[in-house]
Order: C-alpha cells, then sequence, then structure tokens
C-alpha cells in the first residue's frame, strides 16, 4: 500500500490556540495541493509549550481540536495524524496526539507516556494509559509523541504487534538534533519499518526548535529531510518495502524472547 504524506513544520504560536488553528488552516490548505493522503502536525501545535497558562489554554476533552481537524479532514480528503494537543481531562491535562481519518471519524487517541523532565512536564502534565497502535485503511501503524523515541522497548511493542509505520510529533529542541536522527534512524532500522516524524520549528522563551522532519524507510534509508525553516515536508511510502526487509533478515523470528 503507496501513501502520499506531507508534514508541516511550522512555528507555533506561544499560548495562542486560536491564532495557531488559524496559520495551521493556511498549511493544511498547502499540504493539501501536493495531493498528500495523510497530513502530520507538530507535538502540542495549538499551545506550544506554554505550560504554566494550561489551565487557560488547554482544549476541554480536545473537543474543539478534534471538530477543526475533523473539519479540514473531510474539506480535503485526507487523514490526519493530527500532532498532539494539550488536552483537559477530568484529572489534569493530556499531551494527546489526535487521529482523524478522511471521514472526519477520530480514529485514535494516544497520550503522550514519558513525560519530559527537562521541560517540566512532569510538574504541568498526567501521563497517558493508551496503546500507540491504530488501523489505516486495513494496515498496522502506532504514533508516538517526542521523548517516546528515547524508549526503544515502547516503539518495540508496537513492532513486535506488527506496525508497519510509526508516525512521531515533537516539539524537539535544536541543540540536540543530531539525537532526533540518530535515534529515529535506530528506531527505523531496528524495528524494520517507516517512520514518520514531523517536528516544529521556530523557537518560545526558553528553546528554539530544530525542525528536521524525517522519513525513514525500514532499510534506514532517510527518504525525505526537512529544514530548519518553516515548511512543508512530502513523500510517498510504499508498505510493502515492510515485508520485504522483515523477509530478508528475519529479526521477529529470531529474537530470543527466552533470554531476554
Ligand atoms: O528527548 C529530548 O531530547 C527532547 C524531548 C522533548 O523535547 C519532548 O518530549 O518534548
Amino acid at each position: 500500500m503507496k501513501k502520499k504524506i506531507a508534514m508541516i513544520q511550522y512555528d507555533i504560536v506561544f499560548g495562542d490556540p486560536a491564532k495557531n488553528r488559524e496559520r495551521a488552516e493556511k498549511w493544511i490548505a498547502e499540504a493539501a495541493e501536493t495531493e498528500a493522503e495523510i497530513i502530520l502536525l507538530p507535538e502540542l501545535w495549538t499551545t506550544g509549550y506554554d505550560l504554566t497558562r494550561l489551565d487557560e489554554i488547554a482544549d476541554k476533552d480536545a473537543k474543539e481540536s478534534i471538530e477543526f481537524l475533523s473539519n479540514q479532514a473531510k474539506k480535503w480528503n485526507v487523514t490526519f495524524v493530527g500532532g498532539s494537543v494539550a488536552e483537559q481531562c477530568e484529572d489534569g491535562v493530556r499531551n494527546t496526539l489526535l487521529v482523524i481519518n478522511q471521514n472526519g471519524e477520530l480514529v485514535h487517541k494516544y497520550s503522550k507516556l514519558h513525560l519530559f523532565q527537562l521541560m517540566d512536564e512532569h510538574l504541568y502534565l498526567e501521563d497517558g494509559q493508551d496503546e500507540s497502535d491504530f488501523e489505516l485503511d486495513g494496515e498496522k501503524a502506532s504514533g508516538f509523541i517526542c521523548y517516546d523515541i528515547r524508549f526503544p522497548e515502547w516503539l518495540r511493542k508496537s513492532a513486535v504487534n506488527g506496525t508497519k509505520v510509526m508516525f512521531v510529533v515533537a516539539e524537539w529542541p535544536a541543540p540536540r538534533i543530531d539525537h532526533w536522527r540518530a535515534l529515529l534512524q535506530a528506531r527505523a532500522i531496528e524495528n524494520q519499518c517507516f517512520i514518520v516524524a514531523c517536528n516544529r520549528v521556530g523557537a518560545d522563551p526558553k528553546n528554539e526548535f530544530g525542525g528536521m522532519s524525517l522519513v525513514i524507510d525500514p532499510w534506514g534509508e532517510i527518504t525525505a529531510e526537512g529544514s530548519s525553516g518553516e515548511e512543508i515536508v512530502t513523500t510517498e511510502i510504499d508498505l510493502d518495502l515492510v515485508d520485504e526487509v522483515r523477509g530478508r533478515i528475519p529479526i521477529f523470528q529470531d529474537r530470543r524472547v527466552d533470554r531476554y
């Protein structure tokens, strides 16, 4: 199965969901013109890391974000891996990834499991309890958020479940952009799957973000790569390549689960 992808790596206005939705709408229209079937947005694309004001700006049950993405999905006939948004839940705020299909239906929600202490997430956010995996037109896919990629066992769990493409949304800081690239390449090689990873650019009061959205194939080859500026990164992925690579080097058969 082939899928055309567009990743919107844009600069997020700090703490201003209305403004960010307005900007996203323009970017989405441009991304849709590339005939993309799947569009990605970055992590926390409505608020950025304005954590101290989450009480005011987090989206109750992610309703506004879901409605916005659902309308855009139907308008442009695209699926969204709709970045993540700050979701006001009953027991606190979560960093929640939304997947919405071309009919505008919410097909998957995943709240970030690993909270990133270096950016104070553990002080303002609750961790998620969801699984990462979902189905995309009958194929297995998974979604992860930023810091999650430093936990190979979490992504491995999805690979063992048969996932063929891992989507990653991020606000990955520029000073560690080499880690971003190395970690994602390693995750693609060791799990023999596609990685489609969208990172924001620009800056907030504390951090500068690195962009460099990436698509990596199951051999570990980088097939699309963003710059450090605002842009739409496009490519096509062919999920049949996953079966080919897994057939040639059958690591899932050769794993010694009796020993580790
Ligand atoms: O792990 C890192 O270096 C960056 C992680 C991060 O920025 C995040 O999870 O928001």
